[in-house]
């Protein structure tokens, strides 16, 4: 069924793992993100962003998604990943969603909580959840002052104050993630310490890892192999992942990954396959290469198979 994420954080928070939330833009990546989950019967966030929204259009991905659920009967949410402000998320709303992100996290933190607290009322009176954001997403390098690191990573006692006055459902935290497939230029490390201390002190409040693809080097390396050109792609180890999943973070955004596992894919297909040009034979090559790869996420990563 179509299900909000409350019960699935409080259980994920109890069982110390996590629920992948996977971005999706047409139907097979959809269909192998669902695929994946129902052969390792997993719950499921599918998340749209406002590029999917333009790209596939709204009512595609509202379609596809119904489709999803009637066709595997697994607990899907249905999330508007980085609404940046209140018309987005009331339309996503409006639309359906069962959960949608605020995020404010460019703004001063007072209006921060004001467009977060406009979002959480409109939504909550409609029984949807709302994840908001607090902190940058950067990867900081080891060379930059601590004075950088604070003003962007996550600030523990912020994040009290923040959750306690826009009563929001879950908070996406910087604690040293960033979007896309070149997250560390040195050695990948996160804020662990500062994820424990918030984790401490907002107990049983589900975090939210945005940034966390591990950009597979089996995929970056076919990807190189086969015409493309991605040198020095570098994401989060999975050991680091499973550990944050140990810890407050119950929900972990994968979006590059997928794009990584269709596009070695293809293209490697397509190499192989010089005479071939029916879109079902490189589209149906990275709808498994996707199924695979969340297979294993779910599996080894997330924790939530069979929950
Ligand atoms: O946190 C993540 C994913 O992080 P990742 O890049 O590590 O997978 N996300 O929130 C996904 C961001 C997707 C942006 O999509 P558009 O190109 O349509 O704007
Ligand atoms: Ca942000
Ligand atoms: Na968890
Ligand atoms: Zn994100």
């Amino acid at each position: 069924p179509l299900v909000t994420s409350k019960e699935m954080f409080q259980k994920a928070y109890e069982g110390g793992y996590a629920v992948g939330a996977f971005n999706v833009n047409n139907m097979e990546i959809i269909q192998g993100i669902v695929e994946a989950g129902k052969e390792e019967n997993a719950p499921l966030i599918l998340q749209v962003s406002a590029g999917a929204r333009k790209y596939a259009k709204p009512v595609y991905l509202r379609k596809l998604v119904e489709a999803a659920i009637e066709d595997t009967g697994l607990p899907i949410v249905l999330h508007l990943d980085h609404g940046e402000n209140f018309e987005i998320c009331k339309a996503c709303v409006d639309d359906g969603f069962t959960s949608v992100m605020i995020d404010g996290s460019k703004h001063p933190f007072e209006e921060n909580i004001a467009i977060t607290k406009q979002v959480v009322e409109y939504a909550h009176e409609r029984g949807v959840v709302v994840e908001a954001e607090l902190g940058k997403l950067a990867g900081i390098e080891d060379n930059v002052k601590v004075t950088e690191r604070e003003a962007t990573f996550t600030d523990p006692d912020q994040a009290v104050e923040f959750v306690e006055r826009t009563g929001v459902d879950s908070l996406a935290v910087a604690i040293g993630t960033s979007h896309g497939a070149y997250k560390f230029k040195g050695e990948p490390k996160l804020d662990f310490e500062r994820l424990e201390k918030i984790t401490k002190m907002l107990p049983g409040f589900p975090l939210v890892l945005h940034g966390a693809s591990t950009v597979l080097p089996e995929f970056v390396e076919s990807c190189n192999k086969y015409g493309g050109s991605i040198p020095g792609a570098k994401g989060v180890p999975e050991e680091m992942l499973k550990k944050a999943a140990g810890m407050g973070v119950c929900k972990i955004n994968i979006d590059t990954d997928l794009r990584l596992a269709m596009t070695a894919s293809v293209r490697k297909y397509l190499a192989e396959n010089p005479s071939e040009f029916d879109p079902r034979k490189y589209l149906g090559a990275g709808r498994d290469a996707i199924k695979e790869m969340v297979r294993h996420k779910i599996k080894n990563v997330l924790g939530c198979n069979g929950k």
